[in-house]
C-alpha cells in the first residue's frame, strides 16, 4: 500500500469484485443488487463495486451497520453512481433494508474482511442471516464475514456465501473447514501483491507440483529399486482393511508390496501380485517403507507388530489401530520419518483434547500434533491437512465428501506408504497421496466403495501425468 496512490490497492480490488459480480448475475441492466456494508476497508471494496455495477445499470442498495463510519468515498461514489443507502438498524429503514435483501438479486458481504475478530456482533448476524435467507446468491468480500482468516476457524455466527471474490492471495480460512464451507466457489483477483508477500503458512500443491513428484520408473529400475512396501494390515475380524490397504498400496509406485498378517488368503485371493508372509513384521524381510494399522484389531500379535514397524529404521505410516496401539515414546524416538494419519477423533485421542475442538481449529492440532510426536501428521477429514514442524502446512485441494464410506482411509495410507517406499519425502508422500486419493474420489462414479477407489488410481495418476 505504502509504495502506490491512496486507494489504489481498493480500486484494484472493487474493479476485479465488480467485474466477477457482472458475470455472476449474467450482466448488469435491470438487476438489482444489495450491499451489506460494514466499517472498515472490506465495506470500502463492496461500495466501490457496487457503484460500478451502479454506472452499468444495477439497482443498487448499500445497507449500512454504521453510517457515520462507512468508508466515506466509496459512499460517495455510491451515491454519484445512483445508488441508495439504508440505515441497517434505524427502525424507519430498517424493514426496506430487509426487503431489499429479500427482493436482491445478488447480495454483496462487505461487513468485515481481514480486520474482523470473533463471530458477526448481532447486527450483523441478523443481515447475514437475512441474506442467507433471501434468494439472491450471496458474493462475500475478500472472505465470509465472521470467519478466522488465519486459521479457518468460526468462533460465532458467519455469512454463508455461494462465492466468495478474494483479493492478492488466497486466506487459509478459505481453504480449511469449517470456514472454507462458507466460502462457496473461490475466485482470486490479483492485485499485485505477489512480490511483496511473505512465504506462506499454508499451502495447496497443483496438478503440475504433483506431477513433477510422482515417481516414474526409469531404464534402471526393478522392483527392488523402485521399493519394497510392507502393509500390516488387517485382522480375523477386519480382513477387508488387509485387502484395501494393499490395494492402495499397488497403485503408488512401489515395486513390491509385501503384505504381513492374517489376511493373507484375502489378499492373495484379490491380488495375487503380493509377496505375503505369515510371521512377524521382524521377520518379513526388507522393505522401504512401512504401513501399520488398518483393521489391525488389538490383540497381543497386533501391538507386537506395530512395535516392530516402529521399531524400524525406514519411514513408517501409522494409520487406524496402529495410531491406538502404537508407544508414544516410540514414535517420539524414532530417527526415520513417520507419518500419522489420523481422522479427527483419532487426534483428538492423541492429544487427550476433544473431536469437536479438533474439527472446529484443525490447523492448529495438526500444528501440535506433528510438533508433540516429531512426526508428519496427516490429519483426515472433510478438509485434509499435512503439517511437519518448521514447513508450511499444506492443505489438499482435491476430495469430495463421498470418501467418508468405510475403508477410504485404509486405501489412502496403502497408497500414501507405497510413494514412501518409492521415494518421496514423508511430507510429500502424503501431499500427493491424499491428492490423487482425493481425485480417485471425484472420478469414481457415486456412490463407490472403498475398493472402487483404489481401481481409480491409474487413471487419475495419469490425468495428473499424461506421460505416463
Ligand atoms: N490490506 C490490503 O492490502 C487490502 C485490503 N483490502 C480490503 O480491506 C479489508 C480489510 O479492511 P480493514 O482492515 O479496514 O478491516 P475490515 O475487514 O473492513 O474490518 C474492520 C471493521 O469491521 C468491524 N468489525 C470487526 N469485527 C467485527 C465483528 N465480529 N462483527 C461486526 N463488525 C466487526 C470493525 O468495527 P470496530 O471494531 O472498529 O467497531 C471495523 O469497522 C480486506 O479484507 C479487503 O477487503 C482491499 O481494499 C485491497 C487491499
Ligand atoms: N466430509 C468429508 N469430505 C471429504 N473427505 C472426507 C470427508 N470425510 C472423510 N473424508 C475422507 O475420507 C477418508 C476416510 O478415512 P477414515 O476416516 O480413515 O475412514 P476408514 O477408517 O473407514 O477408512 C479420509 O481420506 C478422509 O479425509
Ligand atoms: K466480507
Amino acid at each position: 500500500m505504502s509504495r502506490l496512490p491512496p486507494g489504489t490497492l481498493m480500486q484494484r480490488a472493487a474493479a476485479g469484485l465488480a467485474a466477477a459480480c457482472g458475470t455472476l448475475m449474467h450482466g448488469t441492466y435491470s438487476r438489482r443488487l444489495t450491499v451489506l456494508t460494514g466499517s472498515g476497508d472490506n465495506g470500502g471494496d463492496a461500495l466501490y463495486a457496487a457503484a460500478r455495477l451502479a454506472r452499468r445499470g444495477a439497482g443498487v442498495t448499500a445497507v449500512l451497520l454504521n453510517p457515520e463510519r462507512a468508508h466515506p468515498g466509496g459512499l460517495a461514489a455510491l451515491r454519484r453512481a445512483g445508488g441508495r443507502a439504508l440505515t441497517a438498524d434505524t427502525p424507519a429503514d430498517a424493514k426496506d433494508a430487509d426487503a431489499a435483501i429479500a427482493n436482491a438479486h445478488l447480495v454483496l458481504d462487505g461487513i468485515v474482511g481481514i480486520g474482523g475478530t470473533g463471530g458477526l456482533r448481532p447486527a450483523a448476524a441478523h443481515l447475514a442471516h437475512a441474506a442467507h435467507q433471501a434468494r439472491a446468491s450471496v458474493v462475500a468480500v475478500d472472505l465470509p464475514s465472521g470467519i478466522v482468516a488465519d486459521t479457518g476457524e468460526v468462533p460465532g455466527e458467519a455469512v454463508r456465501a455461494d462465492a466468495t471474490v478474494t483479493f492478492g492471495t488466497y486466506k487459509p480460512g478459505l481453504l480449511i473447514d469449517p470456514a472454507a464451507e462458507h466460502a462457496g466457489a473461490l475466485r482470486l483477483i490479483d492485485i499485485g501483491l505477489g512480490p511483496y508477500l511473505p512465504d506462506p503458512e499454508l499451502e495447496a500443491l497443483q496438478h503440475s507440483d504433483v506431477a513433477a513428484l510422482l515417481p516414474t520408473p526409469s531404464g534402471e529400475s526393478d522392483k527392488y529399486r523402485r521399493g519394497v512396501v510392507g502393509v500390516v494390515a488387517g485382522s480375523e475380524r477386519y480382513p477387508g482393511a488387509a485387502v484395501l490397504a494393499v490395494g492402495g498400496a499397488l497403485r503408488g509406485g512401489a515395486g513390491a508390496v509385501r503384505y504381513v498378517g492374517p489376511g493373507a488368503a484375502a489378499v492373495i485371493a484379490r491380488y495375487p501380485e503380493t509377496l505375503v508372509s505369515a510371521g512377524p513384521p521382524a521377520k518379513a524381510g526388507r522393505v522401504q517403507a512401512w504401513v501399520v494399522g488398518p483393521g489391525l484389531g488389538d490383540d497381543r500379535a497386533a501391538r507386537q507388530a506395530v512395535e516392530q514397524v516402529l521399531a524400524s529404521d525406514v519411514p513408517v505410516l501409522v494409520d487406524a489401530d496402529g495410531l491406538r496401539l502404537a508407544d508414544r515414546e516410540q514414535i517420539r524416538r524414532r530417527t526415520s520419518p513417520t507419518v500419522l494419519t489420523p481422522h479427527a477423533g483419532e487426534a483428538a485421542a492423541l492429544l487427550s483434547a476433544d473431536r469437536a475442538d479438533v474439527e472446529a481449529a484443525r490447523l492448529a492440532h495438526v500444528t501440535r500434533l506433528a510438533a508433540a510426536y516429531d512426526a508428519t501428521v496427516l490429519l483426515k477429514g472433510s478438509t485434509t491437512l499435512i503439517a511437519e514442524q518448521g514447513r508450511p502446512v499444506r492443505v489438499n485441494p482435491t476430495g469430495t465428501a463421498w470418501l467418508s464410506t468405510a475403508g477410504s482411509g485404509d486405501v489412502l495410507s496403502g497408497l500414501t506408504g507405497s510413494l514412501l517406499a518409492a521415494g518421496l519425502a514423508a511430507r510429500d508422500a502424503a501431499s500427493v497421496g491424499a491428492y490423487l486419493h482425493g481425485l480417485a474420489g471425484r472420478e469414481a462414479p457415486v456412490p463407490f466403495g472403498a475398493h472402487e477407489l483404489a481401481d481409480r488410481i491409474p487413471q487419475v495418476w495419469r490425468s495428473v501425468h499424461p506421460r505416463t
